[in-house]
C-alpha cells in the first residue's frame, strides 16, 4: 500500500489503493479529452491547492513527489547538492542506450564521458560542421512542402510525418555528415513526384476545408529500424517496471533486427569516419561521428591509453544523440506549425523582421543561406523559438532524485524520494501558489530578499506571446533585444545536468522557423484538426497537427 510522507498533500482515496493514483490517472485520461499523466497532475495540485504533492505511481507504494513552483525548482536544479539525476529520464532509452551517459550520477565517471562529446555543442561545430548539413536536409523538406502546397491549392494536410522524417533526417545528418546515405524525406518527395494527373485533379475537386492524403513514400531499411526502436521509448513512458517491459521489448523479433541494423549502421559510420581520420589526419571533420573519434583519439593519448573507437559507449552516445533528440524535436516543431498558424500576428511580425533582416534577398527568390540565418541577429525570431518551447514543453517534466534525507517546502523528505518539476506547471504556465517565504530553502530565500525572483505577471502567463522575451536594448536607444532572462523557462531543464543537445535545438528551430516563414504563409486549419491536445508518448506531441500552406512569391 502505499506509504505517504507525512505533511504532504495528496489523493486521499489513492493512498487505499494498491496502485495508488494507478486507477485515477487511468480514468482520468479515459474521461478527459486530451487528458494525459499532466494534466491529472495539475488537477489534483489545483484541488489539493498545494505547490508541491505526492503521488503514488511506483512500486511498493513509495511517494512520488510533484513540484509546481519555478523559484524551488530553480533551487534544486541550479544549486542543491542533495539533488542528483534520477533514474526516471533514463529508464525511457536504457533498454536501448544503456551505456549513455544519462544515466550516470554527477560524479567523475559522469564528466569524462562527457569530454567524448563536449565539441558538439560549441559554436563552431555547430555554425561550420552541423549548421550546413541541417540546412540542406531541411531544404529537401521546403521543397517537398512546396509540392504539396501547389496540389493541395489552399486545402489542409497532416504535417505530423513530414515533420518527425525532418527531425530524424536533421539528426542523422548532425550524427553522420552529408554523405550518410539514407534519407527520410526523400522517399517522400519522391512519392509525390510520382502522382498521377488524375489523382492530382481529385485533390483539386475537394472542398477547401477537405484533408488531403499525400502518398507517403518507402522508408529504406535503416530509417524504419531507427524508427521502430524510437518508438520503442514511448512504451515505456510511466510505466511503473522499464526494467522488465525493456527486457520484453528488446527480445522480440522486429525490434531485434532493427537493433541489429542500427548497430550495422553505427558500426560502418565509425569505420568510415576512422578511415576519413587517416587519410586526412583529423583536418576535415564532416559529422559529430567524425568530430567523437578525433576526440576519442586526443582523450587516449592525454590518459595514455589505446583509442577504442568502437567502444559500447562510443555506438551509445551516437545512438543517444537520434533517441534524446528525435521525438523531442519533432514535437516541438509540430507545435511550432500550430502556434505560427493560429497567431497571424507574430507570424506577421516575424515574416516583417525577417524581411528587414534579409532585405538584400527579398528582390530575388532565394532563400537565406545558413550562414546569414546563423549570424543575422533577429530578436523577433529567438523570442518566438523561446515563447513556442515555454508553452508546449516537449518533455513536460525534470526530475531529480534526493540523495540524502533533506527538506523541500518545509517539508522532509528522505533519501531516494524522486521529485519531479512541472516544466509548464504553476509559475511557468499558470499564476504561481502563494508560499511563505520562510517555508523556501535558505538560497531561495536568498533570491526572494535580494530581487533575484524572475517571475512572470501572473496576468496573461498563460498566453502565447512572443513579446515577452523583447526588451529594449541597451546598446542601441529606440532598438529590441531577446532578453532569455526575462521570466523563468524550464523547457531543458537547468544547471550542469540540464538538456546536452539545446543549442542544436535552437540551432534546428532556427532554421526550420526561417525557411518556413520566408516560404510560407501558414494558415488556420478546421477547427476539428487545430485542437491543442496532446498526448504523452515519448514526448507531449499534439494529437492534431496539420498545415493549410500559401506559397509566398517574391
Ligand atoms: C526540443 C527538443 C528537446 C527538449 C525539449 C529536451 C529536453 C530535455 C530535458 C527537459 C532534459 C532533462 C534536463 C534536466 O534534467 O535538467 C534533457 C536532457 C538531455 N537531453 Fe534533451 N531535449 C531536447 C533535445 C535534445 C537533443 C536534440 C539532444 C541530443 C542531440 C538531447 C540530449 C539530451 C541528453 C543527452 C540529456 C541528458 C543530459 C545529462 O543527463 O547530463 N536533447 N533534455
Amino acid at each position: 500500500m502505499p506509504k505517504p510522507i507525512p505533511g504532504i498533500p495528496y489523493n486521499e482515496t489513492s493512498s487505499h489503493k494498491l496502485l495508488g493514483d494507478v486507477p485515477a490517472i487511468a480514468d482520468h485520461m479515459a474521461k478527459t479529452e486530451g487528458g494525459t499523466f499532466i494534466t491529472y497532475i495539475l488537477k489534483t495540485m489545483k484541488s489539493l491547492d498545494s505547490p508541491l504533492i505526492q503521488v503514488f505511481i511506483r512500486p511498493f507504494g513509495k511517494s512520488h513527489l510533484v513540484l509546481g513552483d519555478f523559484p524551488e525548482a530553480y533551487d534544486i536544479l541550479m544549486r542543491r547538492r542533495e539533488f542528483d539525476r534520477s533514474p526516471t529520464l533514463g529508464d525511457l532509452v536504457k533498454g536501448l542506450t544503456p551505456n549513455l551517459h544519462i544515466h550516470l550520477k554527477t560524479n567523475d565517471t559522469w564528466k569524462n564521458q562527457r569530454r567524448l562529446i563536449q565539441d558538439l555543442m560549441t559554436p563552431s561545430f555547430l555554425h561550420n560542421v552541423a549548421g550546413p548539413v541541417l540546412y540542406q536536409n531541411l531544404t529537401t523538406m521546403i521543397e517537398l512542402w512546396r509540392m504539396k502546397s501547389r496540389i493541395a491549392d489552399g486545402r489542409p494536410w497532416k504535417a505530423a510525418d513530414d515533420v518527425n522524417q525532418m527531425a530524424l533526417n536533421a539528426l542523422t545528418a548532425f550524427s553522420f555528415g552529408e554523405e550518410f546515405e539514407h534519407s527520410a524525406t526523400k522517399p517522400a518527395l519522391s512519392a509525390v513526384q510520382a502522382m498521377s494527373e488524375e489523382s492530382i485533379a481529385q485533390i483539386k475537386r475537394k472542398g477547401l476545408d477537405e484533408i488531403v492524403d499525400f502518398p507517403k513514400g518507402q522508408e529504406g531499411p535503416v530509417f524504419r529500424a531507427i524508427r521502430e526502436l524510437t518508438e520503442t521509448v514511448g512504451k515505456v513512458q510511466g510505466n511503473p517496471a522499464p526494467g522488465l517491459t525493456w527486457a520484453y521489448v528488446t527480445r522480440k523479433p522486429r525490434v531485434r533486427k532493427a537493433i541489429r541494423i542500427k548497430e550495422d549502421c553505427i558500426e560502418k559510420e565509425l569505420k568510415n569516419g576512422v578511415r576519413r581520420l587517416e587519410e586526412t589526419s583529423g583536418r576535415v571533420i564532416k559529422s559529430a561521428v567524425d568530430q567523437m573519434i578525433v576526440r576519442e583519439r586526443a582523450l587516449a593519448k592525454k590518459d595514455g591509453r589505446a583509442p577504442n573507437f568502437f567502444s559500447r559507449v562510443m555506438i551509445d552516445e551516437i545512438f543517444g544523440f537520434v533517441l534524446a533528440g528525435h521525438e523531442t524535436t519533432s514535437t516541438a516543431l509540430c507545435w511550432s506549425l500550430k502556434y505560427l498558424a493560429d497567431y497571424p500576428s507574430t507570424q506577421n511580425t516575424l515574416r516583417e523582421a525577417l524581411h528587414r533582416a534579409f532585405q538584400s534577398l527579398t528582390a530575388n527568390r532565394h532563400n537565406p543561406s545558413i550562414h546569414e540565418i546563423i549570424s543575422t541577429s533577429i530578436p523577433y525570431l529567438d523570442a518566438t523559438i523561446e515563447e513556442i518551447l515555454r508553452c508546449t514543453g516537449p518533455i513536460p517534466v525534470v526530475d531529480r532524485i534526493a540523495t540524502v534525507d533533506t527538506e523541500l517546502l518545509g517539508h522532509r523528505i528522505p533519501k531516494g524520494t524522486v521529485v519531479t518539476c512541472l516544466v509548464t506547471g504553476p509559475s511557468l504556465m499558470s499564476p504561481g501558489f502563494d508560499i511563505n517565504t520562510s517555508r523556501r530553502s535558505l538560497t531561495s530565500q536568498s533570491d526572494v530578499k535580494e530581487g533575484r525572483h524572475r517571475a512572470w505577471d501572473p496576468t496573461g502567463i498563460a498566453q502565447f506571446n512572443p513579446d515577452r522575451w523583447i526588451a529594449p536594448s541597451k546598446g542601441s536607444p529606440g532598438d529590441i533585444e531577446f532578453d532569455p532572462t526575462s521570466g523563468p523557462q524550464l523547457v531543458f531543464g537547468l544547471g550542469t545536468r540540464g538538456c546536452y543537445g539545446k543549442r542544436l535545438v535552437y540551432l534546428e528551430m532556427r532554421i526550420v522557423l526561417v525557411l518556413l516563414v520566408w516560404n510560407f504563409e501558414l494558415l488556420s486549419c478546421p477547427p476539428a484538426v487545430s485542437t491543442y491536445h496532446s498526448k504523452l508518448i515519448a514526448s507531449n506531441e499534439p494529437t492534431h497537427t496539420y498545415v493549410r500552406l500559401r506559397e509566398i512569391s517574391r
